[in-house]
C-alpha cells in the first residue's frame, strides 16, 4: 500500500482510526450460530476475533488512518469495497471486531437515507429529535431550527410526515441538520448524490465552510465531488486500503484503474466497418499512447460497403468519468466500397491531462440527409495520455507557454 505525508500536520487530530477490521458472515443462519458461540466465548474470556470461520469474511480489514480538523478525506473504492462499514464503525453504529476509533468532538453524520429520522414525526420534530441526540438544548435546537429549515428550502413541507418526503428532501433535510449542527467531524456517505445538482453546489460550499472547523468524511462514486471537495483519498478493496495519498488525482486515477469497464459497443448500419484504430503521438510504436503536448495522431482501417463520396470521422474522448471530454471531426474524406482502406488524422497537440481514456467513432454521410450517421462505434478502444505532468482531475491542463 502507498502512502504519503499529511500537509495539515499543525492541526488537531479529530479522528485516529487504528487497525480497524469488520468481519460478516455471508448467511444469516451460520452467522446467527457463530452469534450465540462468540456470547458464550466471551464469558470464559476466548474469543478468538483475528480468525475467519466458514462463510465469514472480513468487510473492512486493517485501517488506520488519522484526520486533522481542516482535512476532508474521500473514501473511495468498488461496491461492497467496505466504505459504508467502515462509516458505520466511526459513527459508532456498529462495533468492530478489531482495531480502536478514537474521536475528538461532535460527530454529525448523513449515512443512510432517512437513518436518524422517525418517519411518522415532521421534519421539524425530527430536527428537533437530531439535535437532542447530538447533545444540543432545546434553547439551542431553537436557536439553529430556522437556519436549518431555511437551508433545506423544504419550509413548505417542514411539518409533514418525513415519511412523505422524496428522496431528495430527506437529504436536504439530513444534509442541512448534520451541517448546521456545527460538528467537529462530519462524516457524509453517498447520499448526496441524490439531492439535484443545485443543491450538490449548496452543499459543497457548506461543506467548505464547515472544513474550516472541522474534519469531513466522505464516501462517493463520483470521482468529480470527490475531487472537488477531498484532499486526501482512502482507496479501498475488498475491506483493505490499497492507496492512501494526499495527491487527489493520482488516487482519482488509481479508482479508475482499478475498476472493470465495459467493452465495447457497435451500433449503426454497418456499412462502414472499424477495423481498426490506431493511436499515437510521433513514435507510432508506442501505439495506445498519446504524449501530452504533442501532436495526435489516429489512423483508422475500415471496410465499406458502399461509395460515400462525402464523410465525417467524428472521434469522441470520454474520460474515465465517462464524460465527453473532445470532440475531433476530421476533413471529408471519399470512402470507396473496398476492403481495407486507411486514413490518417493528424489532430494537432494534445492538452488532454494524463489520464486514460475512451473513444467513440462515428462515421457521419453528409451527402445523405436522411441516413446521416452510418456507423458508430461506441466506446471502441482507450488510449493513455502520458507525460512527466501533474495528474490533475481536470480534462484539459492548460499551462502559460514561457
Ligand atoms: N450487516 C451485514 N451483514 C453481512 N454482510 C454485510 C453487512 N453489511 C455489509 N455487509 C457486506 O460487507 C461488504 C461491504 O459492504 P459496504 O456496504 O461497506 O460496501 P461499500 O463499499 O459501502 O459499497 P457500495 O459502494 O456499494 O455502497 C459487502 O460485501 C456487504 O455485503
Amino acid at each position: 500500500m502507498k502512502e504519503e505525508k499529511n500537509i495539515h500536520t499543525n492541526s488537531e487530530v479529530l479522528v485516529k482510526v487504528e487497525g480497524l477490521s469488520k468481519k460478516f458472515c455471508k448467511d444469516l443462519k451460520t452467522s446467527l450460530w457463530y452469534g450465540v458461540k462468540d456470547l458464550t466465548a466471551n464469558v470464559f474470556g476466548n474469543k478468538n476475533v483475528r480468525q475467519l470461520r466458514d462463510k465469514e469474511f472480513w468487510a473492512v480489514k486493517d485501517i488506520n488512518f488519522e484526520l486533522r480538523r481542516g482535512e476532508c478525506l474521500g473514501l473511495i473504492g468498488h461496491n461492497g469495497a467496505g466504505k459504508s462499514t467502515l462509516l458505520k464503525i466511526l459513527n459508532g453504529l456498529i462495533n468492530p471486531d478489531e482495531g480502536k476509533v478514537t474521536i475528538r468532538g461532535r460527530v454529525g453524520a448523513l449515512i443512510e437515507l432517512g437513518a436518524g429520522f422517525n418517519p411518522i414525526l415532521s421534519g421539524r420534530e425530527n430536527i428537533y429529535n437530531n439535535g437532542a441526540v447530538l447533545g444540543f438544548s432545546k434553547k439551542e435546537i431553537d436557536e439553529k431550527v430556522e437556519a436549518i429549515i431555511d437551508f433545506s428550502e423544504i419550509r413548505e413541507f417542514i411539518d409533514m410526515p418525513v415519511q412523505n418526503y422524496s428522496s431528495g428532501m430527506k437529504v436536504r433535510l439530513g444534509f442541512a441538520v448534520a451541517a448546521q449542527m456545527e460538528p467537529d467531524v462530519l462524516i457524509i456517505d453517498e447520499v448526496l448524490a441524490v439531492g439535484d445538482i443545485g443543491f450538490a453546489m449548496k452543499s459543497f460550499n457548506a461543506i467548505s465552510q464547515i472544513l474550516k472547523t472541522s474534519a469531513v468524511i466522505f464516501v462517493s462514486h463520483s470521482m468529480p465531488f470527490i475531487s472537488r471537495i477531498c484532499d486526501n483519498i482512502i482507496l479501498m478493496d475488498k475491506g483493505k486500503m490499497l492507496l492512501k495519498t494526499n495527491d487527489v488525482g493520482f488516487g482519482v486515477q488509481s479508482y479508475f484503474d482499478n475498476q472493470k469497464l465495459l467493452g465495447a459497443l457497435n451500433f449503426g448500419e454497418e456499412n462502414i466497418i472499424l477495423n481498426n484504430v490506431k493511436i499515437h503521438s510521433e513514435n507510432p510504436r508506442l501505439e495506445g499512447i498519446i504524449e501530452y503536448g504533442k501532436k495526435s495522431i489516429f489512423e483508422i482501417n475500415i471496410d465499406s460497403l458502399n461509395d460515400y463520396p462525402k464523410v465525417k470521422v467524428s472521434i469522441l474522448v470520454y474520460n474515465m468519468a465517462q464524460i465527453n471530454v473532445a470532440l475531433f471531426e476530421s476533413r471529408y474524406i471519399s470512402i470507396k466500397s473496398i476492403k481495407g482502406q486507411k486514413f490518417i488524422f493528424d489532430f494537432g497537440d494534445s492538452f488532454l491531462s494524463i489520464s486514460n481514456y475512451f473513444i467513440t467513432v462515428r462515421f457521419d454521410d453528409l451527402d445523405n440527409k436522411k441516413a446521416l450517421v452510418v456507423s458508430n462505434y461506441v466506446n471502441y478502444r482507450s488510449f493513455q495520455v502520458t507525460g512527466a505532468e501533474r495528474l490533475v482531475f481536470a480534462p484539459l491542463y492548460l499551462k502559460e507557454k514561457i
